[in-house]
């Protein structure tokens, strides 16, 4: 892996790349093969929401992902590679194809820039096999954008990938990555208008209240007599509007109202997006230090600074919230353990979020350099969080209460890049958008002494606060 230089924002020493590509692309004639150039480049800041807006397109695949209280925020656009799979193996196809593109990457510029060099992005399903044989995404979509623009505190990153083969036109790129750098460039002082406008919608709720009330009354019938400790029993939301939904403006709106929370988004390139705000990470590894988040167990917030205290003392002393959590935690170090690795529990602490509040556990590992990212990512997915006690029973016993296909919903999406950093979160809190549809997801676990009343509640005021970003 060769590394040429680039110097300061928006410099690009066109000469030099000009020779390299010359160069790469003489090999590829002579092994009759393809290579993939990676031009990293410091650039002015820029909000990768709003490059996002003006380069994505129905028919291509891009993604979108922010944590706003880490100053982080990342858009990728179309691919340059890609593979979707359906069926099993998916994470361990997905390792092997991303490590069979970082062979054939040849890296120009300053890669050492936060979110520079070449960096994958998933989004995997809840179940490996869909049940709805239309559902609009495969099990697994992996891309490597040919253009991607991040957002670390104050420092942002461009990225252009570019497949380099014998029959490519070499002035061709050099132009498209002027005309791109142009375009960006113009996109600087460019803000993104707040527009928290709730759209009229037209609504339709999958499963009725009733419906949902006598499956946590069935679920909780099994947990007694031990069949299950814990199932997470989802909702979905029908909506649809008088006009398109608007990718942008709603992921605006999201990050406004979850300012706490992983924004994402991402596309199918046939036109339907997957987008929502969540506040569980499965996993990030930034140099080798792994963090995951052991997220169960909730309460609403007060309406008052004495209501929302109460709220979270009660939480944090409830014997059945502390039990549904603690299933989380003993999941995630066992599976962490499993892989050799020596799991570290911090404290236990509050996750607040605008609308509610949940117990949450970080746990820390460190992941030797021979771990791929995504078999921890495999191993640890479906937690308990979002599945159930036993996992396998009670992802067998969530095909039969769920009468919609969870599809994106709670699995992880996110990204890798060729160092063994990563972070996936899991996309619950979200919402398959398709032109003037929405279909709305949201879940809520199930443990004995779960009130079917309250997990209802608690699955509305979640539905609630995503669809009021939808416009
Ligand atoms: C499943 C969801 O959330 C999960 C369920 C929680 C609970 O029941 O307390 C809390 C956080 C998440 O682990 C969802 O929001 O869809």
């Amino acid at each position: 892996m060769t590394i040429s230089p680039c110097r300061s924002s928006f410099f690009v020493d066109y000469k030099d790349l000009h020779q390299l590509l010359l160069a790469v692309q003489e090999k590829c004639y002579e092994n009759h093969s393809q290579q993939i150039v990676s031009i990293s480049l410091p650039i002015d800041f820029i909000d990768p929401l709003v490059v996002l807006d003006k380069f994505a397109q129905a028919n291509t695949l891009n993604f979108y992902f922010e944590n706003k209280s880490k100053g982080e925020a990342i858009a990728a656009i179309d691919a340059i590679t890609k593979l979707e799979i359906t069926g099993k193996h998916r994470f361990s196809k997905t390792e092997e194809f991303i490590k069979d593109c970082l062979k054939n990457v040849i890296n120009f510029g300053n890669t050492n820039q936060p979110f520079g060099a070449t960096h994958f992005f998933c989004s995997f399903s809840f179940f490996d096999q869909h049940h709805q044989l239309d559902y609009p995404f495969p099990s697994a979509t992996i891309f490597l954008p040919k253009l991607q623009v991040a957002v670390k505190n104050a420092s942002c990153t461009l990225v252009v990938n570019n497949l380099i083969h014998g029959d490519i036109n070499i002035q061709t790129i050099l132009r498209e990555l002027q005309s791109q750098i142009k375009t960006i460039q113009s996109l600087v002082n460019y803000s993104s208008n707040i527009e928290i406008s709730p759209a009229n919608f037209i609504k339709n709720q999958i499963t009725n209240s009733g419906i949902f009330k006598h499956s946590v009354l069935s679920a909780l019938e099994k947990i007694e007599s031990k069949h299950l400790i814990k199932i997470v029993l989802a909702d979905a939301l029908d909506v649809r509007s008088y006009n398109s939904f608007n990718l942008f403006k709603s992921l605006n709106n999201l990050r406004q109202l979850h300012p706490n929370c992983y924004v994402f988004s991402t596309s199918n390139g046939k036109g339907q997006n997957f987008i929502g705000a969540s506040p569980e990470r499965l996993i990030s590894i930034q140099n080798q230090q792994l963090i995951t988040d052991a997220l169960a167990g909730s309460a609403p917030r007060g309406k008052t600074p004495n209501e929302d205290a109460a709220n979270a003392n009660d939480l944090v002393n409830s014997n059945k919230e502390k039990h549904e959590h603690s299933l989380v935690i003993d999941f995630i170090t066992q599976r962490l353990s499993q892989l050799g690795l020596f799991p570290q529990i911090l404290a236990p602490r509050l996750r607040q979020l605008s609308n509610i509040q949940h117990l949450w556990t970080p746990i820390t590992a460190v992941v030797p350099a021979n771990i791929h990212p995504l078999k921890i990512v495999a191993q640890l997915h479906p937690t308990p969080a979002v599945a159930g006690a036993a996992r396998d029973i009670a992802c067998e016993e969530i095909r039969r209460y769920e009468s919609f296909e969870r599809g994106l919903y709670a699995a992880p999406l996110g990204w890798v890049d060729g160092e063994g950093n990563c972070e996936f979160i899991v996309g619950i809190r979200s919402a398959l958008i398709d032109g003037d549809r929405a279909r709305l997801y949201a879940g809520a676990g199930i443990v004995a002494g779960s009130d079917p009343e309250k997990e209802f509640a608690e699955v509305q005021l979640k539905l609630q606060a995503l669809l009021k970003a939808l416009v």
